[in-house]
């Protein structure tokens, strides 16, 4: 960032750790009896692409609005799919858990914010899912800063 502090995306190691985080929680999902039915098809690049979504939206490079069609196509991809609560939740759980495995930093400023856009995000993946999605090209690729919890650099 422009004042020096790094960005979230920095701080949680870079797509090297975002890939490791979603390769070890997509195996976890495949494995689940609540989520297999959602994602039983996925594509196997699909860890992939959310861990370049990750990095965007921390600060990292832009590869996802670049080469993946940006917001209009992640949002895309959650149309129809009637995410119940019940996943929502055990897509957090899950993640939360990788997290934690795969040794992503956790300082109490870093999983916060990290938390406040996995609650966001998994929220709205739910409503795009549902009856009623917001129209797709309303919205702007999310850009997720330190905000409250700027990292504690002694
Ligand atoms: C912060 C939360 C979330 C993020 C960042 C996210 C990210 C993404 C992205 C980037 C894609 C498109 C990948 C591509 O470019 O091909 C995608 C697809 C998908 N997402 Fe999400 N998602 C979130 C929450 C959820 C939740 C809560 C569920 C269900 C419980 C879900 C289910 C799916 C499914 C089933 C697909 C299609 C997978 C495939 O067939 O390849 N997502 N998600």
């Amino acid at each position: 960032m422009a004042d020096g502090t790094p960005t979230i995306y920095d701080w949680a190691g870079g797509s090297a750790a975002l890939n490791k985080l979603t390769e070890v929680f997509y195996g976890h999902v495949l494995a689940d009896p609540i989520l297999v039915p959602l994602f039983a098809g996925m594509a196997d690049d699909h860890p992939r692409h959310v861990a370049m979504w990750l990095a965007e939206v921390f600060g990292g490079p832009a590869g996802y609005s670049e080469t993946r069609g940006g917001h209009p196509h992640m949002a895309r991809m959650h149309l129809g799919r009637r995410i119940t609560e019940q996943q929502r939740r055990r897509w957090v759980e899950l993640l939360m858990d990788s997290a934690d495995e795969v040794g992503l930093p956790d300082d109490p400023e870093f999983r916060a914010v990290f938390s406040y856009y996995i609650e966001w995000g998994t929220r709205m993946a739910l409503v795009y899912s549902g009856d009623n999605p917001p129209p797709i090209d309303a919205a702007e690729m999310p850009r997720w800063t330190w905000n409250q919890t700027p990292p504690y650099q002694p």
